[in-house]
């Protein structure tokens, strides 16, 4: 048995340039890793088979479960003749915006690495990972990064300035192809990711709260006013600075002193059922 951490992510920026003839976007993201985490427990079998097991309802037991999708990679492209069960122990909200399914991919592709004792590095597995999904190679490496291309190609970035997040998930689910199909380019708020990029390299934590865009944003506020009143919500008790993560619909806010953690925390949840206080992981973590 083998348990891996499957940590959620929040995008500090994320910009899009252009629609690509693939149907994919051109993106440059800021993303990092906090500590809410789904934990992955792989347990050895006897035959081939792959199993999924979760109590949560929302997510899929079958092939259509990423953390599936990358042990059946493996087992194909390396000829492996073993099956694996695979528990997901939920923690992350699923179709949040926090790349819960991409972090269960990465940490199943990272286990499993071990388990069938394949010996593939970090940069071989994210290569596997992102014909998986766009968010799987950030999530195989974990950490802080700026993210380009649709998302795969992945640049170290140092650990941000030390502060607190906080998250808040309305009720909904969002479908991050539904919210690309309403975006239109021509409308978009650029953010200032080489601000963003110097501002965490410089330990710059106002230069972090400045700077923090998605492109994306716009597009979910306006089909689901809740996440807006969330945002203006999260304003109002006091975060330093509020952004929606990925496609949403989770709003992140970042506070700087513990003290003023509690407030916005307790603000919130009169009306959001889901808050977590966390902190960024900030750098890589070590090897699976
Ligand atoms: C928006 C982001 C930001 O981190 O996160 P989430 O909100 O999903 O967490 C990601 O780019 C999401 O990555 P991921 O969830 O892996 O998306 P994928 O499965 O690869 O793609 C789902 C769909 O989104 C659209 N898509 C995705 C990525 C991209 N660069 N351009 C796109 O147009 C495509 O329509 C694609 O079919
Ligand atoms: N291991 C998994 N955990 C959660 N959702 C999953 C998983 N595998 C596949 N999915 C599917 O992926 C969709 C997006 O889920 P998720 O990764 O949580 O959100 P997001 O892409 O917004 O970060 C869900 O609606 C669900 O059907």
């Amino acid at each position: 048995m083998m348990m891996v951490k499957a940590p959620a992510k929040i995008n500090l920026s994320l910009d899009v340039l252009h629609k690509r003839p693939d149907g994919f976007h051109e993106v440059e993201m800021v993303m990092t890793t906090v500590d809410l985490a789904d934990r992955i427990e792989l347990d050895e079998t006897k035959g081939t088979r792959i199993r999924i097991i979760s109590h949560d309802r929302f997510v899929p037991s079958d092939h259509r479960n990423l953390a599936y999708k990358a042990a059946e990679k493996l087992q194909k492209k390396y000829n492996v003749k073993k099956g694996v069960d695979i528990t997901i122990h939920k923690q992350i909200p699923v179709a949040a915006g926090l790349a819960g399914g991409s972090s269960d991919a990465a940490a199943a592709l990272k286990g499993l690495n071990e388990l069938w004792s394949l010996g593939l590095s970090n940069d071989e597995l994210a290569e596997v990972g992102s014909e998986i999904g766009s968010d799987v190679a950030f999530c195989i490496y974990g950490g802080t990064a700026l993210a380009t291309g649709r998302g795969e190609k992945i640049q170290e970035l140092p650990t941000p300035p030390k502060c607190w997040v906080i998250l808040a998930k309305p009720s909904i689910g969002v479908s991050t192809a539904d919210i690309y199909q309403n975006l239109k380019l021509e409308k978009v708020d650029h953010p200032n990711t080489a601000k963003m990029v110097q501002a965490i390299e410089e330990g710059d934590y106002q230069g972090v709260c400045d700077h923090l865009g998605n492109a994306l944003e716009s597009v979910t506020l306006q089909l689901y006013p809740e996440v807006k009143h969330i945002k203006e919500q999260m304003q109002r008790f006091g975060a330093d600075a509020v952004l929606m993560s990925g496609s949403g619909p989770t709003v992140f806010g970042l506070v700087q002193y513990e003290s003023k953690v509690h407030r916005v925390v307790n603000g919130l949840r009169g009306f959001c059922d889901q808050v977590f206080a966390v902190r960024m992981l900030g750098s890589r973590a070590p090897l699976a």
